[in-house]
Formats: C-alpha cells, structure tokens, sequence
C-alpha cells in the first residue's frame, strides 16, 4: 500500500513540473511569434520591394526592347537576362484564364493556406500577423494584373497591338513569401521549415521547369570551355551526343518541357493550339494566280500522284525526327496545291502565292532515293548505326520498300533516270573534312550505285581525314575558298576553274558522290541529281498594296521565292543532326570567335542560338564602337564542307544564280518562344539570298514596316500587311527584289524548336576584306582549318582557337 502523504508530495511535485514546462512551452511560443512577425515584417518589407522593382523591371524591358530594335531593326536586341518572375509572366499569363492556369508553385502554396473566404479561421491568429499578412496582401498585384496580360495577349500574336509595350506589367509575384505569411495568419500550428528560403524554392522551380534536380544543375552549370567538346576525340552517334552535351543542350532536347511551364515558353502565340494541331492551319489561304515559270522545277514531278507518296513508316526514336516526318510527308499528301491569294481581313494574311513545278507532294517526293528495282538490302551493312539517323532511314527506306511492292516497281523517274550530273572534284574544294556528326561508314547503305558504295565505305573519308591533306583556305593552295566559306566572289562558271582539291586522285566523280562525301546527301538516296532537282517546287508571292512613301502600288512580297523541297526528310536529319554537334561545340567553347552565341535565356524572344560561318556579322554596334556589318577583322570558322554542299546545290539547281553562291551562313536555332525581330538583311551582303528551315515549320512575317509591339510582338504599321508566309520544312525561301531589300521581316515567337539556315553571299568588298584577313591569319598561324578539322584530334586544338594569343590586324575573341 501506498502512503497518501508520500503520493501527495509526489503530485504535487508532477503538477510543478507541469506547470513549469506549460510556462517554458508558452514561453517559446511567445518568442516564435515575436521571430515570426519579425520576419513578416521583413517579408512584407522584401515582398512590397520586389514588386516595385518588378514593375520597373517590367516596363524597362518592354522600353529597351522598343528603343533598340527601333535604333536597330537588323539586330537582335541585347537588353540582358530577364528575371524569372518575367517569363513567369510571360509563360502563365498569355491566353489562359487565371483559374486554369497551374498556380506558381509559391502561389500554389500561399493560396492552399490562406483562409477561405467565408470560412471561419480554425484559430484567430495573433494581431500583428493577421495586419502583416493583410497587408501582405495589397503588395500582390495578382487578378487584375493578371488579367491584364490576358487581354494583352489574347490577340493573336501577330495582330497589331498598339501599345501593347506600354501596358506591360509584372505578374502576382505573391512568392512563398507571402505564402508564409498567409499560412501562419491561417494555419494553426503553421511553422516554416527552419532553412525554408523561399526566393531559392522561386529560383530552383523557375530556373528550369520540367527538369529534374541533376538536369538542372547540368544546364545552369556554366561551361568551362576547357573540356573536349561532345565528339571531338572520336565522333558518336546521335544519342551518345545528346546524353555528353549537357548543359542546356540536356534542358532543350532531353527533359520534357511541359509546355506551359518552358521558360523559353515566353510569348507562346495566344490562343494557340497545340503546335502540331496548329501546323495543319497554317496552310495558306488561296486564290487563283497565274502560274509562273519557274526555273527550277521546269518538269513538274508527274507520275506521282499525291496517294503514291511513300508511307513513312517512321520508327525512329528521336521525336525530332519522326515529327520532321510527320510535319512534312504527310501533310503534302493530305493538302491541295495552292491556287492563288486571299485577303484576310482582320490580323497578318497568310501570304498569296503561286506555285509552280509538280505536285504540292514535292516534300516527300524530293526524297526519293529508296533502292533499286529489285535491290535487295546488303547483309552486312544493314542494321549498322544506331542513330536517330539510321532509325530515320530504316523507317524510310522500308516505307520506301512497301510502296514499291504493293505498285510493283519503282515510279518511271526515279528507275529511268540514268545520266547522272557530274562534277570535277572542283565543285567541292573543301572536302578536306569529313563531315560531322555523322559517318557515312555507319549508315546502312541498303541500296546504292556503285558510287554510293564506294563514298560510303568510310575509306576516302579517311585518307581524307589525313592531317595536311587539305589545301590554304586562300589560294596559296587551294585557290578560291578551299578550306571553305572565304573565297572570293564565284562569276558564273567560276566553278569549274578551281585548281587544286584536297582529294586524292583528283578522279572525276559525280555531284552525287560530293554530296554524299559532304554530308549532305544520303549514300541510299540513289535518285539523280536532275531527278531531285525538277522535284524542287516554286512559290512566288504576291500582296498588293500602296507604298507607303511614294503612294503607289507595290507587291511587297515582290522577288521572293519559296522553293520546297531542297532537302528530302533523311537530308533534313542530317543537316539537323550536324547542327545539334556545332552547337555542342560552340556550348563548349570549341567554336572561333564569334562564331557562337547564346544570348541569357532569361530574356523572352532573345534566347536563339546563332552560328555565324565564313564571316562574323555584328548585329550592333559592339563595344568598341563598331556599326553593324560585316566584320572582316573578326575570324568565325569557315563554312563546313556540308554547308559548302548545299550552296553548290542551290546554285545548281537554280534556286540561287550562280554568282550569288553563298559564302556566309548564320545557323538560327529558336527554342519555343524565340523570335526574330523585324529587320532588312544587311546591305553588306548581296542578293539574292536565301534561308533554309528545318525541325518545325513556322511562319515569317512580312511587311513595308514592321515594329516591335512588346516583348516579343511585332506589329505592322500605318495599315499595311503584314503577311505571313509559312516556311515548310527542307523549304528554302529567296529573298530578293522588294521583298528582300525594302520590306522588313522578322520570324514571330516560334511554337516549336526551329532551326534556320540563312546562306548570304558578301557583297565583293567585304569578301576581299575577310580573304585579306584570312591570309594574313594564315602567314602567321598556319593554314586556318575549321572545326571540322580540328575535330580530329585534341591536339590540333589550340588556344587561338578561342582567340587568346591573336595578334597584329586579326582579332579573335
Ligand atoms: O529564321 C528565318 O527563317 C529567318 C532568319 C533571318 O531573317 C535572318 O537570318 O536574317
Ligand atoms: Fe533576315
């Protein structure tokens, strides 16, 4: 038994510990709440501060972006990073009801625990919380700012919108913050995470949407520039380059961008449908034109109804691949050939066009090339390469087979045509590189000529790869351009007085085979030359309207061309796959000069990666106060042997005259949301020239004036155009007359990746000037060799690479 008195002291020794610890517990939650409005204050401080500098963030954005490309419409504007609360705006504000749209993670949290209007809180929170988080409140600019950019942007992006600059606003940035102040006004028991920074949950979620932790540290990690760079030592496939190139290359192509959460989502064009849907409206609206001549295709592509298309039995892994498949054979099969110009009332028209040469099924025709009759596919070479490119062209080529036996041979072209165009070694002189990224020696040749064979037996390409088997770059060997894009002006026939070739034997050898030395063509596209050049099909354009100066009537779309067709699908991959490696390259800081750049990602419409070849092109007037132009003192790399391949087809064809072969290239690659502003190709470069569009077919806007309307928006002014003209995918579009030198143009917000290759001839002085420059590089440095060159080892890579020991007149970055 237990004595009561004992029992009793030991209660009450029990209630004193209660009460003692009740006071320590009451004790540290008076002193959490007083930490806890002290830091609402502060939060509501930083909150109220961070949304001043928004709005003045906001509007002098749209202010610069204004002012430069008003100062500058040729050049990109370079405005600096954009905060991510800006594409945040850009990315959740356009075209979306504020309530479907997917709450800003830190919204997310601060709507989930604020109280609910009209339901009572659990607990009244203490005073000075409830003012703090009340006041918190008037600093979150959040449903009429919002919907302010909802109406901004739910015209179509292409429809004017004046000034739209001007009622340009920051978005809620309401951020965890505020989310903390709210949940401890509401939440009982609420306690904020001891290392909780919610500016670095904002960041961390903001930075790269979509990718997972280790994603986003690989793309936010800056690149040294030090390592080899993807595919130097030895040249990988296709996917063994996307898993080395990392960094943003991984944020691009990798990872799953949902799209409304991409930052590079800035100005998705409202109302949009998903951009595949979206394509199959993009064709143009048509009204009857008289045909015209056209060059190029003089024998339409007869014989080939639009049913005798080949199935593109498409297994190949790459999404980009199988969707440059889906976006343009099938599509040629399902539209009709455009017959002629409307006028949309309202908003950019679709431009007019007329078309000539054969069927509209000149995409998919144009790749002809499958095997033989009766070829059957060769044992050993099948099933080598494991590629997105030879998924490509197993699909294609076993498409291109079941066609062929279900009608029981080949169409009469493709088996008729015998005469195959032939080329002296000449026409390609800078075949000294392999090409890159993709070694004809793994591409299964399943059925070729002789020539095919041979070209894609990966044993030229070695001798080629000889160290010194290549010629000077400025006539003290090669003559014009031998080592690739610095050659002189090209007279009509110049072509074929070339002397010296980096080849061995020097033997004669068809266009077919150059192509296919270069990259550019496939070793199993057996179709001749002639046959791929009268499946080229031409659109010239028309819109009518008065002059804005002179008041009178002009097409403004005068001389411009489209030519579809210029690249089948597998050629497409080709030139897209050796694009991805050269921006590898440059990510990696294995690019001369200027020949890379990648504006901050942060900024909406600014993030295309260019690529400058055979002459650097300042955008603007640059830090030491040079103008825009043509800058010869600044070496960018040459232009690669596949590049070279393609302007030779061009002029072959007749796509572009043969004096205007070009001898510059700039390599846009537009992420989704990137645009080009309005702007007139530089005087400094002749015409006609070209631009050639791969990965996702968009739209380019014309128009006798053209102004930034907002962050990325373009308007035109004084009631005139703009048209837009969509640009197909292999399609090259011309640009000359009215329409390339006194129109502007500009390419709007893309929805899609797209990648652009625009071919431009200097005009003759600036072509001297680069050669002078080259030649003086050369006296002093050695033969200037591409990076296709230099790829080949290591060890042939030197720090003049990346410009740090040039001297004398020659300026390298
Ligand atoms: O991307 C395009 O199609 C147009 C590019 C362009 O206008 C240019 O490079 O000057
Ligand atoms: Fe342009």
């Amino acid at each position: 038994m237990s004595n009561p008195g004992v029992l009793r002291q030991q209660l009450q020794h029990v209630q004193l510990m209660l009460k003692g610890t009740t006071q320590r517990m009451e004790a540290e939650e008076a002193s959490f709440r007083l930490m806890l409005d002290q830091h609402q204050h502060r939060v509501h401080c930083l909150s109220a501060e961070i949304n001043n500098l928004q709005r003045q963030e906001a509007q002098l954005f749209a202010a610069v972006v204004s002012a430069q490309s008003a100062a500058d419409p040729d050049s990109p504007a370079q405005v600096g990073a954009m905060s991510p609360h800006l594409q945040h705006t850009q990315q959740h504000a356009p075209g979306i009801p504020a309530q479907q749209q997917q709450p800003h993670p830190a919204t997310a949290v601060q709507q989930q625990a604020q109280p609910q209007p009209g339901l009572p809180s659990a607990q009244p929170a203490p005073s000075s919380s409830l003012s703090h988080a009340a006041a918190a409140k008037e600093f979150v600019p959040r449903p009429v700012q919002l919907h302010e950019q909802q109406a901004h942007h739910s015209q179509p992006a292409t429809s004017p919108q004046p000034a739209a600059a001007a009622a340009f606003s920051p978005p809620a940035r309401s951020g965890a913050a505020s989310a903390l102040a709210g949940a401890a006004a509401g939440a009982p028991g609420f306690a904020p995470p001891p290392d909780f920074d919610p500016g670095q949950q904002d960041r961390a979620q903001q930075a790269l949407p979509g990718l997972g932790p280790s994603q986003q540290d690989h793309a936010l990690r800056p690149s040294t520039g030090r390592a080899a760079p993807p595919g130097f030592a030895q040249q990988p496939g296709f996917r063994e380059q996307q898993q080395q190139q990392g960094a943003a290359h991984a944020a691009a192509e990798v990872a799953p961008k949902p799209a409304d959460t991409s930052p590079l989502a800035a100005f998705p064009v409202p109302g949009q449908q998903h951009p595949r849907q979206q394509q199959a409206s993009l064709q143009p609206p048509v009204m009857p034109l008289p045909e015209q001549p056209c060059a190029v295709a003089a024998a339409p592509a007869e014989g080939r109804a639009a049913s005798d298309q080949p199935e593109w039995d498409v297994h190949a892994s790459s999404c980009l691949l199988s969707d440059m498949l889906q976006s343009s054979a099938p599509r040629a099969e399902t539209q009709p050939p455009p017959q002629g110009h409307q006028r949309q009332p309202n908003g950019p028209r679709q431009s007019s066009l007329s078309s000539s040469g054969g069927s509209e099924a000149a995409d998919a025709a144009a790749a002809e090339g499958g095997p033989g009759p009766g070829s059957q596919p060769r044992g050993k070479e099948k099933g080598r390469g494991s590629g997105a490119y030879e998924d490509l062209l197993r699909g294609y080529v076993g498409g291109k087979r079941a066609q062929q036996s279900r009608q029981g041979g080949l169409p009469a072209e493709e088996g008729q045509e015998t005469a195959m165009a032939v080329c002296g070694p000449q026409d390609f002189p800078s075949l000294g590189g392999a090409s890159i990224g993709h070694s004809s020696s793994t591409t299964p040749a399943i059925t070729a000529p002789a020539w095919a064979n041979k070209w894609a037996s990966g044993n030229l390409k070695a001798k080629l790869s000889a160290p010194g088997s290549g010629g000077s770059s400025t006539g003290t060997g090669g003559g014009d351009g031998s080592s690739g894009g610095w050659g002189a002006a090209a007279q009509p026939g110049e072509h074929h007085q070339q002397a010296s070739i980096d080849l061995p034997g020097s033997a004669k050898r068809s266009v077919e085979e150059a192509e296919v030395e270069a990259g550019l063509r496939v070793p199993v596209d057996v179709t001749p030359d002639a046959a791929r050049r009268r499946q080229v099909q031409k659109q010239v354009f028309e819109q009518v309207e008065v002059q804005l100066k002179q008041r009178r009537k002009v097409n403004v779309l005068e001389g411009l061309e489209l030519h579809r067709g210029v690249l089948t699908p597998a050629e497409q991959a080709r030139v897209v796959e050796a694009v991805e490696h050269w921006v590898a390259l440059g990510r990696s800081g294995h690019l001369r000069g200027r020949t890379f750049s990648a504006p901050k990602k942060w900024l909406p419409g600014k993030g295309r990666v260019t690529m400058q070849m055979g002459c650097c092109y300042n955008y603007a007037t640059d830090s030491e106060g040079r103008p825009p132009g043509i800058l010869s003192s600044e070496l960018v790399e040459p232009m690669p042997p596949l590049l070279q391949a393609l302007c030779r087809r061009l002029t072959r064809w007749g796509v572009l005259p043969a004096a205007k072969e070009p001898n510059s290239a700039i390599v846009n690659v537009y992420e989704e949301g990137d645009c080009i502003p309005p702007h007139v190709d530089s005087r400094d470069f002749t015409r006609p020239f070209c631009t050639l569009s791969l990965v996702s077919e968009e739209s380019i806007m014309f128009a006798q004036k053209l102004v930034p309307a907002g962050p990325g928006k373009f308007e035109a002014r004084d009631g005139c155009g703009p048209a837009l003209i969509p640009l197909p995918l292999g399609s090259c579009l011309v640009l000359k007359g009215y329409g390339g030198d006194q129109a502007m143009h500009c390419v709007p917000p893309v929805r899609s990746r797209r990648i652009s290759i625009t071919l431009r001839r200097m005009g003759h002085e600036h072509g001297e000037a680069v050669r002078r420059e080259v030649q003086a590089y050369e006296q002093r440095y050695g033969r200037l060799r591409g990076f296709w060159e230099e790829e080949r080892g290591v060890a042939a890579y030197n720090g003049r690479r990346r410009g740090s020991n040039s001297g004398g007149a020659i300026t390298i970055k």
